[in-house]
């Protein structure tokens, strides 16, 4: 018998507070052992020698849309586009789904269904909308890894928005289950009242769109969300913030003791209004791209330690649904295709602004692992961790285009975009989920955690 499974020689090894050359020695989908002088005991070595090995991106916000619209995205194609992105860990939304996750027999639906096809490890989340306080309860004693609420409409019939008492009673809810409640937070009559005088002008231009979504929305819910959170005492997580004011609003949070955390995604710290203006639908999304000076603003947020962690918020559509000829710019889905590039966009912004590629371990894995309860086995590369890993090229870049982008459908606003890496190999709990020399996809052997 071999001492270890697989031993990966020479990489640099990022840690959550420093990088080192050394080698891991893996044995039963665990990393064993950390050190230079590794015995070669092993049934395989990888020799990863000038490469980076990152800890697993941990994707706490994805929407596969499995069951109801799998022909969006799906376990399979989703899970897989995880992988090729350095992923290891994914989070799927309990909206855009038919049904959605609201209920114990729609959970269990989504359940069977990922255990099948997913290839790499994934967390569900349930819903709260109104009139489903009392499911609470059994979606997390059954697993879920926390709960999502609209404070806007969702772009989604199936998935209503949660006024204030249904927020008020869930947020009590969900801190007496010791669970945090993910809030979409844009202001669900600032947006509908500027949208309508927006239809009655017939005003659909970029701008037009941009302005029925102003950053104030978005403020005025985080406000309120921490208004709530402080009467009902819920852990909160911000999703999607894409502006320094809401940010600022969760910081004095903080320090006074809320128990809140924050994203932002790949789209808001790549991108800005002028690429909504430039390409169309494929850059529309709710909060909408902020100006270039927001932009700014976002990136230095991070760099300063001001921002949790960084998701992709991969919502996906058919082409239909954002083709000019058939809907104009308010009608379009609203949603980026992007579960792909999270990993590669921190990366991006860490060698662009300076930033360690350790503050990149933290926000793709260790900050969501410690959020949502996965600590003692995911999030960094140490001992008796699982091995889930992304190795990754700094001297390649990766242009995205059709064939090597893995969701169902092609369409992103990140094809064209070159990145200044490559993810070159996946492994999750060991084995190798993902290859670039040779994308197949293995039997999907992904796990649901049910944290
Ligand atoms: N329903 C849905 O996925 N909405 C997402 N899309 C987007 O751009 N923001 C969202 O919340
Ligand atoms: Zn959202
Ligand atoms: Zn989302």
């Amino acid at each position: 018998m071999n001492k270890y499974d697989l031993i990966i020689k020479n990489g640099n090894v990022v840690f959550t507070d420093k990088i080192e050359q050394t080698s891991l020695g893996i044995k039963d989908g665990k990393i064993i052992a950390i050190d230079n002088n590794i015995t070669n005991e092993a049934s395989e070595i990888y020799d990863a020698e000038g490469n980076y090995i990152f800890p697993g991106m941990i994707d706490v916000h994805v929407h596969f849309n499995e069951p109801g619209r799998s022909d969006w995205e799906g376990f399979s194609t989703g899970s897989f586009m995880i992988a090729a992105g350095g992923g290891t860990v994914y989070f799927d939304m309990p909206l855009n789904g038919v049904p959605s996750t609201t209920n114990q027999d729609a959970l269990q639906q989504k359940v069977k269904l990922g255990k099948e096809k997913s290839f790499v490890d994934f967390g569900l989340w349930g819903g709260l909308v109104p009139g489903n306080v009392d499911e609470l309860a059994s979606l997390a004693a059954n697993g879920v890894v926390g709960f999502k609420a609209f404070i806007s409409d969702s772009g989604n019939e199936e998935f209503e928005a949660a006024d204030d008492i249904t927020l008020l009673q869930g947020m009590e809810e969900i801190a007496k289950l010791n669970k945090v409640l993910a809030l979409h937070c844009e202001s669900k009559s600032i947006t509908n009242f500027l949208t309508e005088q927006k239809q009655k002008q017939k005003a659909y231009s970029p701008d037009d769109y941009a302005q029925t979504r102003p950053i104030i929305a978005e403020v005025e819910a985080v406000e309120r969300a921490l208004a709530f959170a402080e009467i009902t005492g819920c852990p909160l997580h911000f999703v999607h913030i894409s502006s320094a004011r809401a940010i600022e609003k969760i910081e004095e949070a903080k320090q006074n003791g809320l128990d809140v955390t924050v994203e932002t995604c790949a789209h808001y710290l790549l991108f800005n209004h002028q690429h909504l203006i430039e390409k169309g639908a494929v850059a529309k999304c709710a909060p909408p791209l902020r100006d270039k000076n927001e932009q700014e603003k976002l990136i230095k947020m991070l760099i300063d330690n001001r921002i949790d962690m960084i998701t992709s918020d991969h919502s996906p559509s058919p082409y239909d649904l954002k083709d000019p000829s058939k809907y104009h710019l308010l009608e379009a889905w609203g949603g980026i295709s992007s579960g792909q590039f999270t990993l590669m966009s921190t990366i991006e912004v860490a060698i662009n602004h300076d930033m360690p590629l350790t503050k990149v371990a933290q926000l793709t894995a260790e900050a969501p692992a410690k959020r949502f309860g996965l600590s003692k086995s995911k999030g960094k590369i140490d001992l008796g961790y699982d091995a889930d890993l992304a190795i990754i090229s700094l001297d390649q870049s990766f242009t995205v285009d059709e064939t090597n982008y893995f969701a169902k459908h092609k369409q992103s606003l990140f094809i064209d975009h070159t990145f200044p890496c490559r993810v070159v190999k996946t492994l999750s709990r060991g084995q190798q989920v993902f290859e670039a020399a040779d994308p197949t996809p293995n039997n999907p052997t992904g796990q649901w955690l049910n944290v």
